[in-house]
């Protein structure tokens, strides 16, 4: 059978299995796989389970839970969730081996940030054919996506084209503690990435609502928590106000002076750190299909800083950002409490771009905190503390890999994907790039309206399914290109 006519016999077997491919991210969905909190830890494991018993259905072999030990959240020594390790070998010799990498881990969700429906309960709305839920796009329907099309191909009695060896994480969210490590050591001990010839991701989005796209880098991370303690107890504000040096007001100041509401970095030494922009990267931004109103539409807002297209880009993939997250401790409920808090922590990160990297990063941002923090000239206890960074990546589009991807989606979409970057982190993409040495590509399925990381985190249907084929694709495409 030619190639075409392969995928196209998958799509029509994805198409006849819709409902279950809904039913199987509604399973996954109801299962609150938080990384970021030590509530959740057990359901992360129970996640872990869950993709463990997904995987051997589709006759996946060697699956293994690799154990990173502990780490301390919330106060409390616990668990890491296990990273989920599986082959699927496809019969015959001589075929390509990929490695898959995705997170079963999520965001925090609560129905009162301000979700229209139960955030852990998959609701699938007709009338828009989308489906809204925590981790739907991000990152159990892409990884759920694997799934779906392997069994495809076994219902069809296709043998996969290549080999596939999946990498699972369930710390992803919170840093991707300990998983570096494990990759080193793997690579170390000769086992499982053996025989790796090049990876795929599928955990970002397509830069508009309309046009797929395929992703050749990633900005990094680098998280801090800046903490300000003083009274020994929280105060009543009427007996102590004006009398106490406040660590609100103590935080607010040193907050203030990160980023300007423009965006200005206002951390010296950061901007010099960025790889100077070239006329020929300029026009790569120039010939993306991507307008403002793209943006304002993902934002559902009209708040961009710049008015015009390339600096929009540019200000996503190729500069750094510092976002402020907020304030552990603060008084946040309705109502008018009239209390000193008596510690508070700050929460903030910086994107980082090539050449910038976290240890320098830390290193400036410390360096800067420390000297503003003396001008402030506050009584009060200032504590920084850096969480574990993740390096940018930059990968080299001329390679197979790209070339199996784009006519994967000329295939199931009928049209040239952009070529973009990625604002978002994923720790693990250089490791694989740099330690494992393969070409890494990025191949979304979602869109950039979907509100990942947001409230009412939701997956359209259309790329759900149109994206399980979009995988299919790409593997057919992979054994064509490389034969
Ligand atoms: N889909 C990738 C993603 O959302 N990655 C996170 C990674 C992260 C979170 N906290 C620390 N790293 C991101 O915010 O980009
Ligand atoms: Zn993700
Ligand atoms: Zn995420």
């Amino acid at each position: 059978m030619s190639t075409a006519a392969t995928i196209d016999k998958i799509s029509s077997i994805i198409d006849q299995n819709k409902d279950a491919l809904i039913a199987r991210l509604a399973e996954a969905v109801e299962i609150p796989s938080v990384s970021g909190s030590a509530k959740y830890r057990p359901q992360v494991v129970e996640m872990a389970k869950w993709m463990a018993k997904s995987l051997e259905s589709i006759g996946c072999e060697n699956i293994q839970f690799k154990e990173l030990g502990n780490q301390k959240l919330d106060g409390q020594d616990v668990g890491l969730p296990p990273v989920v390790f599986a082959d699927y070998k496809s019969g015959g010799a001589g075929k390509k081996t990929l490695l898959i990498y995705g997170h079963y881990d999520v965001q925090p969700a609560n129905k009162s940030d301000g979700w229209n429906t139960e955030p852990f309960k998959l609701v699938h709305d007709e009338k828009t054919g989308r489906l809204y839920g925590r981790g739907s796009t991000d990152d159990k329907g892409p990884i759920i996506g694997w799934i779906n099309t392997i069994e495809a191909h076994r219902q069809a009695g296709i043998e996969l084209p290549v080999n596939l060896k999946f990498c699972f994480e369930g710390m992803e969210e919170s840093g991707s503690v300990g998983l570096d490590g494990l990759i080193e050591n793997e690579i170390k001990n000769g086992s499982f990435f053996d025989g790796v010839d090049a990876a795929c991701i599928s955990d970002n989005y397509w830069l508009g609502t309309k046009k797929p796209c395929i992703t050749h880098g990633l900005r990094g991370i680098q998280y801090f928590k800046l903490s300000i303690s003083g009274p020994g107890a929280d105060l009543h504000s009427g007996l102590f106000g004006g009398v106490v040096h406040e660590p609100m007001s103590d935080l607010f100041q040193i907050m203030s002076r990160l980023v300007t509401p423009a965006g200005e970095i206002l951390i010296p030494g950061i901007s010099d750190l960025v790889r100077p922009l070239t006329d020929e990267e300029f026009n790569r931004y120039q010939i993306m299909d991507f307008t403002v109103k793209d943006m304002d539409d993902a934002t559902g807002s009209s708040t961009t800083i710049a008015d015009d297209k390339e600096k929009i880009l540019m200000a996503r993939m190729r500069y750094p950002s510092l976002s402020l997250h907020g304030i552990e401790g603060a008084f946040s409920e309705a109502g008018t409490k009239t209390v000193i808090p008596a510690k508070v922590i700050g929460k903030f990160s910086l994107r980082l771009v090539p050449d910038m990297t976290p240890d320098k990063v830390v290193e400036l941002v410390e360096k800067y905190v420390q000297s503003e923090w003396k001008k402030i000239g506050s009584k009060n206890t200032l504590k920084l503390d850096a969480e574990p960074g993740g390096k940018p990546w930059l990968a080299d589009p001329n390679h197979w890999n790209y070339e199996a991807a784009i006519r994967a989606t000329e295939k199931i979409y009928g049209v040239k994907p952009d070529l973009t970057r990625e604002g978002g982190s994923i720790p693990v993409a250089l490791t694989i790039a740099d330690i494992l040495g393969k070409n890494l590509l990025l191949l979304p399925l979602g869109r950039a309206d979907d509100g990942a990381h947001s409230t009412n985190e939701k997956i359209d249907i259309l790329n759900y399914i149109e994206g399980t084929k979009l995988l299919g694709a790409y593997l057919h495409e992979v054994a064509a290109a490389t034969s």
